[in-house]
């Protein structure tokens, strides 16, 4: 899949901003606030996720990126445009992937692709595309097929697929591999680093999963309890690419990673309950 190349360097550091946000819903209860002053730079290709303990906000903030919300204070951007609402160069994976069940895998995607290309391009264009998307996930061999029969796996992959036909600039991911047992999840982390290297998407994910951050970013967003959560510390992962999971197990740069983010959410992050 052919993504732009980019010409002005202000963009390539600047191409998700996020300014000053805030986030408070309105309850039975009154207000709630769940983000705060919300400072956040990502650079096109980059692969950010956003850790933190649960209810801390990370849905929140990849909720605002996506365009599903908008935010009470504060401005974001995207290719210095306003985000002001869903875009399909903003394309969401959900944990529940949310494919339709009455259709095929091919279906489900495809679906996708003719809402982004389907006035502009031939109908055989648009089944190579959607052709294209199943395999970039290696699943072209399950493409007749309907949700309930494969795998949670590969009903992720599908999602996964769905998001990458589209061809968006960036691919937000809310716990894509939350439902999924460790070794599937390991296998489909090692995937997506792989698509990622090759569509060079940039990446925003939410994620409780330590190694998987570590694993897998370029910067970790460490967000602190909620209420009125905001950034605790960002944490750059100066790991090269590509990068082998069993061979960064002994790195200790990896290790210094994995320690600091442990540290943040256990020892300054402590868990803590919040009042109702
Ligand atoms: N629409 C809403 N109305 C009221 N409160 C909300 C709404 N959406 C989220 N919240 C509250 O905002 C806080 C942050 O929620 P959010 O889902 O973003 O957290 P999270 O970090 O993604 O949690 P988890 O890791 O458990 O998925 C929570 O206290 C949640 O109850």
């Amino acid at each position: 899949m052919n993504h732009p190349t980019l010409h002005n360097p202000s963009l390539s550091t600047k191409f998700i901003q996020i300014q000053g946000v805030e986030q408070t819903f309105t309850t039975t209860k009154g207000l709630f606030p769940a983000l705060r002053d919300i400072n956040l730079n990502i650079a096109r290709g980059e692969f950010v996720s956003l850790i933190g303990h649960s209810g801390c906000g990370k849905s929140t903030l990849l909720n605002l990126i996506a365009g599903l919300t908008t935010p009470t204070a504060g401005n974001l951007l995207c290719a210095n445009k306003e985000i002001k609402g869903p875009g399909p160069e903003r394309a969401v994976v959900f944990q529940n992937h949310s494919l339709l069940p009455w259709l095929t895998c091919h279906a489900n995607v495809h679906l996708a692709v003719e809402r982004v290309f389907g006035k502009k391009e031939t109908k055989a264009q648009l089944q190579a595309r959607t052709a294209a998307a199943l395999e970039l996930v290696g699943l072209s061999h399950a493409a007749h097929k309907r949700p309930g029969e494969i795998s949670g796996g590969m009903k992720q992959r599908v999602g996964i697929a769905r998001a990458l036909s589209m061809e968006p600039q960036v691919l937000l991911m809310d716990e894509p591999f939350g439902a999924l047992d460790a070794l599937t999840r390991a296998k489909l982390q090692d995937e997506l680093l792989e698509i990622v290297a090759r569509t060079r998407s940039t990446v925003v994910m939410v994620t409780h999963d330590v190694d998987e951050a570590v694993l897998l970013s370029d910067q970790i967003v460490m967000l602190t309890n909620g209420p009125a959560a905001t950034i605790g510390e960002v944490l750059q992962v100066p790991l090269a690419r590509p990068r082998n999971r069993v061979a960064l197990a002994e790195d200790r740069d990896y290790q210094r990673c994995r320690k600091a983010v442990i540290d943040f959410l256990y020892t300054r992050q402590g868990h803590v309950e919040k009042a109702a």
